[in-house]
């Protein structure tokens, strides 16, 4: 059951009240004096319980509370200001050279700037790694940046012994193990719609490129060859479109397409708002059955494997056209290359395949998937390398949303906008707040913890304290007062010492 606790605990009033487990601990302060240098940790259990689910509705991100945020410039991602408006005070868990962060697949300049700014050591390369070169380069990272390519199972985050955070620079999360993560106290973050509109518009390009089967003209004209057609090559002007999955890009393609004089129709397991005069239908098979162009926009998770598939094929209209830029899992692509070949289809336009290379450069055959000269070799087929997102508006803003999560997480424990752990969050500690430090609790959610985490920080002043939880795991973040730093390591060791913690993380 999700538990969720606020409390605000003023000086003159000391009570830890523990929601979860009904349990209301004393808490006193502690004058002030000077102490040893504080180190700072952090550290994981491995023997967190597993069973955890993750919702897919898209709602959930679509929408996630936001916050608004000082320009990147600034070099201060604080989320708010402080109620007394004194300056934020910047909390850091490592020294800032500790903290190393090793960023995949060319991640942006931007988001690769904002984390350097931290004063961060950032290992930055342009393409994902094999599983077992990952295994050895994510050691003794802290923090682990990717996009849709790598692939984080269970196996891999198992040897990532340091890590407490990855960024997911794309909207897509399936390729990394969730629960997994969660279980272990490992946050995950990614960029819900900055590259929406970009996929959108490729294929807003897509449609009239098949309708015109420009794909196979140019191709012509590139070999010498000059033919002039217009028999099946059509105008979009009142066809209609099949949207299957109504979410940010889903929608934004709604709109976009009306415009271009197209009727919509959409399918979507959640009931959602029609924009302009879009019609939701009840069922995939009305949407096949309905539509000249079928656009995929779902996210890979079990009940969107395949799909479409022949069933779905030969339920669709006879010369219609496909396009998947969602996941290559959505389409059975040897289902596809045989409606292509017998005519079911017009064409087709795929962006996304069950296995994509590594970098570029590499090669798109059999090797790789065992259809892939079939499917090169269909007529009207636009095949594109995974490049939905790709632009330069996208990877920017991406770029600087998720490596601004990053910092906010590794240097103040919020975990707004996560997609595995609660969303925890705390007004930040202020430049006036000298003596004070960020308690970050990541446990697994049993009844009792927090009578006993609140049993160790009972020595001091609670100023503010929240905890929340999603499955089996449960993040608690408090922000005490009056501590000496030669007390801050014994907090840490007696927080440690606590059977059901995951990760102790106390920043200062
Ligand atoms: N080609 C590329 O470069 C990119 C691909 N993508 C992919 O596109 C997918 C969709 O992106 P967004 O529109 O931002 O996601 P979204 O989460 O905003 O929308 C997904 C929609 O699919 C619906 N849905 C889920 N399961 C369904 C099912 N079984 N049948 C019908 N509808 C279902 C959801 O209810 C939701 O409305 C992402 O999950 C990602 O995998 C995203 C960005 C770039
Ligand atoms: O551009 C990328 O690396 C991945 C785009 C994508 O598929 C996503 O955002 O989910």
């Amino acid at each position: 059951m999700p538990v969720s606790a606020l409390t605000e605990n003023l000086k003159n009033n000391n009570g830890n009240v523990d929601q979860k487990d009904g349990v209301t601990s004393p808490s006193q302060d502690i004058p002030i004096s000077g102490g040893q240098s504080l180190t700072r940790e952090v550290s994981r259990s491995m023997h967190a319980r597993e069973s955890f689910s993750f919702g897919t509705s898209p709602d959930q991100q679509r929408h996630r509370p936001t916050f608004s945020r000082p320009s990147h410039e600034s070099g201060s991602p604080h989320l708010t200001r402080t109620m007394t408006g004194a300056a934020p005070k910047k909390l850091q868990p490592f020294r800032e050279q500790d903290v190393k962060i090793l960023l995949l697949e060319n991640v942006n300049k931007t988001g690769q700037d904002v984390l350097r700014e931290q004063g961060y050591q950032v290992e930055a390369l342009k393409s994902s790694l094999p599983e077992d070169q990952l295994i050895e380069r994510i050691k003794d990272v802290h923090v682990l940046g990717i996009r849709s390519k790598t692939k984080l199972n269970s196996r891999v985050l198992a040897a990532a012994k340091n890590l407490i955070v990855i960024g997911c620079f794309c909207i897509g999360t399936n390729q990394v193990d969730l629960k997994y993560a969660a279980d272990h106290g490992i946050c995950v973050f990614n960029s819900p719609f900055s590259n929406s509109r970009s996929v959108a518009e490729l294929v807003i390009a897509e449609i009239i490129t098949l309708a015109r089967q420009l794909g196979d003209r140019s191709n012509e004209m590139h070999a010498g060859t000059w033919n002039k057609v217009s028999s099946k090559c059509w105008e979009v002007r009142g066809k209609t479109l099949g949207i299957v999955g109504y979410g940010h890009i889903g929608s934004q393609l709604s709109v976009m397409t009306e415009a271009m004089g197209m009727k919509v129709i959409y399918y979507d397991v959640v009931n959602l708002m029609s924009l302009g005069t879009a019609h939701q239908v009840s069922s995939l098979d009305e949407l096949l059955k309905g539509a000249d162009f079928i656009t995929l926009h779902v996210p890979e998770i079990p009940e969107t494997k395949n799909m479409i598939s022949t069933a779905q094929f030969e339920v669709m209209k006879t010369g219609s056209y496909l396009i998947n830029a969602s996941r290559g899992s959505v389409v059975d692509i040897p289902a596809l290359i045989e409606a292509s070949r017998n005519g079911k289809i017009a064409g087709a336009a795929l962006d996304v395949y069950p296995s994509e290379p590594a970098g570029n450069g590499d090669y798109f055959n059999n090797e790789l998937n065992s259809w892939c000269e079939d499917l090169r070799r269909l007529k009207n087929i636009i095949l594109t390398p995974h490049i939905g997102g790709s632009t330069e508006e996208a990877q920017s803003a991406i770029g600087i949303e998720v490596a601004e999560s990053l910092v906010r997480y590794v240097n103040e424990g919020v975990t707004v906008g996560a997609v595995n752990m609660p969303e925890v969050t705390l007004r930040s500690l202020t430049m006036d707040q000298e003596d004070h430090a960020r308690v970050i609790f990541i446990h697994q959610n049993v009844p009792g913890v927090l009578g006993r985490v609140n049993k160790v920080l009972s020595d001091h002043n609670v100023d503010k304290q929240m905890s929340d939880s999603r499955g089996d795991m449960a993040y608690m973040m408090a922000d005490i007062s009056n501590v000496r730093q030669a007390e801050i390591e014994t907090l840490y060791k007696d927080l440690e010492g606590l059977k059901e913690r995951i990760i102790t993380r106390i920043l200062y």
